[in-house]
């Protein structure tokens, strides 16, 4: 496994660096403090960048969730979450509707890194999903229902947390218990645009309602000052920056 010598990070913030390509994602890490935030590496930036982007950034010291939500036969999932392992990252997750077996195996595949496994998460409902979109994909559940169901399913099956709207945390929260990590993207500040979200809450709300981890993209990376950004962010939620 890539050796990892993180800093303690005295944030819940993680910095998606949603870019298309490997110089730019570097060029925001630079001007990030790995004790003050961690990062995401998602599809697109893995999908150009790859495996070596993702160790340059562990290397240099950051707390890193490697989001690319994992969908697929057991055997695939359980292997994959494996690779990310030796990745030396800090997070990975998978699709909790990939359902229990999938997750199952991926859970068993993370036991031999013991204490250094990254953290594994389950996708409940996206956050760009609206109420009226879930009928079509044949969910006709409420989506609280749907997201509560589907947290208790990946808790079940071993699993560390799960990604969910900010505005679930509550109800998970007492569902699923303090340990449980709630990761939650779809983060606002106020007035800020909402872009494709659907389900957005502001950064302090979203702690206040029981969340772990505010995933944080556009707002910060879009910014005309990125770190201005993110130092408004902490200041909300109380972190020296
Ligand atoms: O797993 C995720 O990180 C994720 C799950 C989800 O339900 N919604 C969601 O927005 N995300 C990711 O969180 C980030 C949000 O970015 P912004 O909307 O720019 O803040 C993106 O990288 C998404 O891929």
């Amino acid at each position: 496994m890539q050796s990892q010598v993180s800093s303690p990070v005295s944030s819940p913030v993680i910095v998606a660096l949603d870019y298309d390509n490997a110089a730019a994602a570097l060029a925001m890490a630079e001007k990030l403090d790995p004790s003050l935030c961690r990062v995401k590496v998602g599809k697109e930036l893995f999908t150009v960048a790859g495996p070596q982007l993702v160790k340059e950034l562990v290397g240099r010291g950051f707390q890193l969730f490697l989001d690319l939500k994992f969908h697929d036969i057991p055997n695939t999932v359980a292997s994959a979450v494996k690779a990310a392992a030796e990745l030396g990252v800090w997070m990975v997750n998978v699709h909790a509707s990939g359902g229990a077996r999938m997750m199952e195996a991926a859970a068993e595949a993370l036991l031999p890194y013991g204490d250094n496994k990254p953290l594994l998460i389950g996708v409940t409902v996206l956050t760009s999903t609206a109420p009226e979109e879930l009928a079509a994909v044949g969910v006709t559940r409420a989506l609280d229902e749907q997201v509560l169901t589907l947290a208790s399913l990946a808790k079940d099956c071993g699993l560390d947390g799960v990604v969910c709207s900010a505005r679930e945390a509550q109800a998970l929260r007492r569902q699923c218990g303090a340990e449980f990590a709630l990761v939650t993207p779809g983060i606002r500040p106020a007035g800020a645009a909402a872009d494709d979200q659907r389900r957005i809450v502001t950064p302090a709300q979203a702690l206040e309602w029981g969340a772990d981890y505010l995933v944080i993209g556009r707002p910060i990376t879009a910014a005309a000052d990125p770190m201005a950004a993110l130092r408004q962010v902490l200041a909300e939620i109380g972190v020296q920056g």
